[in-house]
């Protein structure tokens, strides 16, 4: 693990999340200390009172903590060498994954593929759950399929978000539509997040399954048919889709339209299915056939992927929003953290 320079002190790190409940602090050399914490390293330079607070202790291990962090080694530092407060343009963004919250169906357990069922009470709550877990992540522009759950749990969960910025439902199907849902304010557009809602995100045709109880549906035709009609990647239920099928709709939209706005720097969120999302998923962590098969995703949880250089980095799933680490993947986050406390405090 790299250890990198931060011109500033340790409570600037604390206050900017990126040590947390435990930290590892070692001196190394008269005026500098080596910080371990989360998983990055930092080399502190001290004055006065840190200086004498390290001496004293030497090597010491900080109270640890209950909360779980989602930080691998694979990123070594956000910092770079570069101050956190010095704005540098860079392309680095986020992507949240939603899957959306508990359906009327999924409740009933019917196989429910395109058929525009919305969500439960539970549902609700997931969805505001996972709106909580992301609160402080900064999100530019929201894709969710055409289907009401997907689009209950994106706005749900955005009512949770600490920014409270609005987020506006896109009408481009006709040259009419988009010009009556037209915003005559620049400030206010400013206050908005765009929503599209694209069908190419919507759950995999589930054919003549759709409607049917997936434990009767076993009972009938075998556990194991169904498993393969549910998860196999090329084998399609009855005049339905496969998730191979799936992939080419939702995978060629990720990136002939969400791709781009990742690269020009854009914080993405995707509020969509658990098959459409296996397949982007599949695309994003280059998963093969076998290996998506025992890919499942659970109803309103986010998870948070890094786009750095063409890269998907996986972060999994924030813990909650007071998950100090999400801000040290990068250094716009890193910045937008630092704003935000600054604006509600
Ligand atoms: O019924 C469906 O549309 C999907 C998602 O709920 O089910 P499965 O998990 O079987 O793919």
């Amino acid at each position: 693990m790299a250890a990198t320079a931060f011109n500033g002190s340790i409570g600037a790190l604390q206050s900017r999340g990126y040590v947390g409940n435990s930290a590892l602090y070692q001196e190394c050399g008269n005026s500098s200390l080596r910080l371990t914490s989360k998983g990055f390293q930092f080399d502190l330079g001290l004055s006065g009172k840190e200086r004498h607070f390290s001496r004293k202790r030497g090597f010491c291990l900080i109270q640890a903590s209950s909360s779980q962090t989602t930080v691998s080694n694979q990123v070594s530092t956000p910092l770079n060498n570069t101050k956190v407060d010095s704005p540098k343009k860079s392309s680095e963004a986020a992507l949240i994954l939603i899957r959306h919250g508990e359906s009327l169906w999924n409740e009933k357990n019917l196989f429910t593929g395109c058929v525009d069922v919305p969500l439960t009470k539970k549902g609700v709550e997931e969805a505001v759950e996972a709106g909580k877990r992301i609160s402080n992540i900064p999100v530019d522009m929201i894709y969710t399929s055409a289907l009401i759950r997907a689009q209950m749990t994106a706005m749900l969960a955005m009512t949770q978000h600490r920014r409270k910025k609005v987020p506006i439902v896109l009408h481009n199907e006709s040259e009419q539509a988009k010009s009556w849902s037209r915003v005559f304010s620049e400030e206010t557009e400013r206050q908005c997040i765009p929503v599209v809602t694209a069908w190419q995100l919507n759950e995999r045709m589930y054919g003549e399954l759709q409607g049917l109880n997936k434990q009767e549906t076993a009972d009938k035709y075998g556990k194991e048919q169904v498993h393969e009609w549910r998860r196999s990647y090329d084998i399609p239920p009855p005049n339905g889709e496969s998730l191979e099928m799936c992939a080419e709709r939702a995978v060629a939209y990720f990136k002939q339209q969400i791709e781009p706005q990742l690269q020009a720097g854009k914080n993405v969120m995707i509020a969509a299915h658990g098959n459409s999302l296996r397949s982007i998923i599949m695309y994003l962590d280059k998963l093969t056939s076998q290996e998506v098969i025992s890919l499942e995703l659970a109803t309103g949880i986010p998870m948070l992927y890094i786009v750095k250089e063409e890269k998907y980095i996986r972060r999994g799933s924030p813990a909650a929003p007071s998950e100090a680490s999400v801000y040290a993947y990068t250094k716009n986050l890193a910045r937008y953290r630092q704003k935000l406390d600054e604006m509600i405090h």
